[in-house]
């Protein structure tokens, strides 16, 4: 494993990289930093958290001139949030070099922006709509931009930005270079993202499967109306320390969240419809631990770093294959353990196996969990827990309270009953969800499988910054376009 000091990093960036505790290089950051630092244009692809915003964020900071106060480096995120996280990131790495970032990016007031903007940050992390505002009103001038990062750039290439990416692109000067990352990079969309770059260089990160292999990932076969039930049963049995619940729509996510809610777990949800101060607020509570269970849209799916996520739940599956590797790329991230669940009704099961060739890797069918082992490992749990305070003698000084419950009650029902107090059984509140339909997949010409994704327009209409939802191009059969168009209201 190689050291940051054998990459040519100058030295108060990889003083700022000892301070965020990186001791070595992850593989894609030994890999695309060198290549970064050529000046050569670089399409970079390794697993969800290994660290791809460091690899390219350190051969960005590196080229600025901290003395020039123009913007000389652009990242352009596909949610708030990422932008957000990768603007804090930045700003780390640039930090004892005295290189600013700052996040701009819709739902959050433009004169703020504009204020923050007048502080001359060198670096600038934006979602793609609030970019072209602030272009257009001239508050971000581009013309001494060095270098473009598209992160998640699969995603930022796709129908529901590729507009709006085409016309920042188009307002960059003629030489600038153009980093492109992701963990997932179909072929079509490389191809495409070649057409504007510069021979780009390809540094992929060899693996066998494309999902991280310490998360074990499985799958529960469904009906629809078990959903609920087996999920609360499998968080009961799993006890996460955070997990985080991915569902189809913004109304499936707000009635998930209602649900947990109504049966006692600590929940809350993120979609595109939730106002951006609340938004961060929730992000915000959930990385402090004060809430366990995040329910989103695919909004949370990608790049998000949240430590502490132990479970990810697919709720309902998503719409391509690429989006399940990056769901369940929220646990399991630098190195750590995490579990992925399916779940997959009857009809869906087509969609398994897409994603199981995408993935290059099984998923393993488990049987769900019923009241009934929840309730026995619950008891299990109470036992253990009752015999440890026995063994360390806790309860020594309540062995007179004890003798006179005993010489009053049945010593059996007393046990039973300290156990049932200790085991909190889970509450079986009755919780309907309004059905959702199985996922459906269209097929096209040639074969291949057109899925129903369009924009991301609902997680950040194009006013709110971010997703170019609304000008989706409108080419498509009245039911591709009507369903593209749901999707995007929906999310
Ligand atoms: N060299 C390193 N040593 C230790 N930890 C690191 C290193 N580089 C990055 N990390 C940590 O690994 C985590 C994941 O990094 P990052 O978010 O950049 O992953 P990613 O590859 O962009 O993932 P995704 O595809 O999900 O966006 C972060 O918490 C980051 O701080
Ligand atoms: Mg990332």
């Amino acid at each position: 494993m190689k050291t940051f000091n054998e990459l040519n990093i100058e030295a108060n960036v990889l003083d700022a990289l000892a301070k965020m505790g990186f001791e070595t290089t992850t593989p894609i950051q030994a890999q695309a930093i060198p290549t970064a630092l050529e000046g050569k244009d670089l399409i970079g692809q390794a697993q969800t958290g290994t660290g791809k915003t460091t690899a390219f964020g350190v051969p960005m900071i590196q080229k600025i001139d901290p003395e020039n106060k123009d913007v000389q480096g652009i990242v352009i995120a596909p949610t708030r949030e990422l932008a957000i996280q990768v603007g804090e990131e930045l700003n780390r790495i640039g930090h004892n070099k005295g290189v600013k970032t700052v996040p701009i990016y819709g739902g959050q007031d433009i004169t703020r922006q504009i204020k923050a903007l007048k502080r001359r940050p060198q670096l600038i992390t934006a979602t793609p709509g609030r970019l072209l505002d602030h272009i257009r009103r001239r508050t971000i001038k581009l013309q001494n931009i060095e270098t473009v990062v598209l992160d998640e750039a699969d995603e930022m290439l796709n129908m529901g930005f590729i507009e709006d990416i085409e016309a920042i692109l188009a307002e960059m000067p003629q030489k600038h270079q153009t980093l492109l990352f992701s963990a997932t990079m179909p072929k079509r969309i490389q191809l495409l993202a070649e057409k504007f770059m510069n021979q780009p260089e390809i540094v992929r990160v060899k693996s066998k499967q494309l999902t991280v292999d310490h998360i074990d990932q499985y799958y529960y076969d469904v009906k629809e109306n078990q959903k609920f039930d087996v999920l609360c049963r499998s968080l009961d049995i799993e006890s996460p320390d955070l997990a985080i619940i991915f569902g189809r729509t913004k109304k499936r996510v707000d009635e998930v969240v209602e649900g947990l809610l109504k049966r006692g777990y600590s929940a809350e949800g993120i979609h595109g419809d939730i106002p951006q101060v609340k938004r961060e607020k929730v992000i915000k509570r959930f990385k402090d631990q004060a809430t366990d269970i995040l329910v989103a849209t695919d909004v949370a799916a990608r790049g998000l770093d949240i430590s502490g996520v132990t479970h990810v739940y697919n709720f309902d599956l998503p719409q391509d294959p690429e989006s399940y590797v990056h769901r369940i790329g929220r646990t399991g991230r630098a190195g750590k353990k995490g579990s992925a669940y399916t779940f997959v009704t009857p009809r869906e099961m087509d969609h398994l196996k897409t994603i199981e060739k995408l993935t290059k890797r099984q998923i393993e069918k488990q049987s769900f969990p019923t009241y009934k082992d929840v309730m026995e490992g619950l008891q299990e749990g109470a036992i253990e827990e009752l015999k440890q305070t026995v063994w360390a003698h806790e309860g020594d000084n309540y062995r007179e309270a004890a003798k006179r419950l005993l010489s009053e009650e049945d010593a059996v029902d007393v046990v039973a009953s300290a156990i049932k107090l200790l085991a909190k059984e889970p509450s079986q509140t009755p919780v309907n969800l309004t059905s959702v339909e199985p996922l459906r997949v269209k097929r096209v010409k040639g074969g291949g499988q057109q899925n129903n994704r369009g924009g991301r327009g609902g997680n950040q209409n194009r006013r709110g910054g971010g997703g170019g939802g609304r000008r989706r191009r409108n080419n498509q059969k009245q039911d591709g376009g009507n369903r593209r168009n749901n999707r995007n209201k929906n999310q």
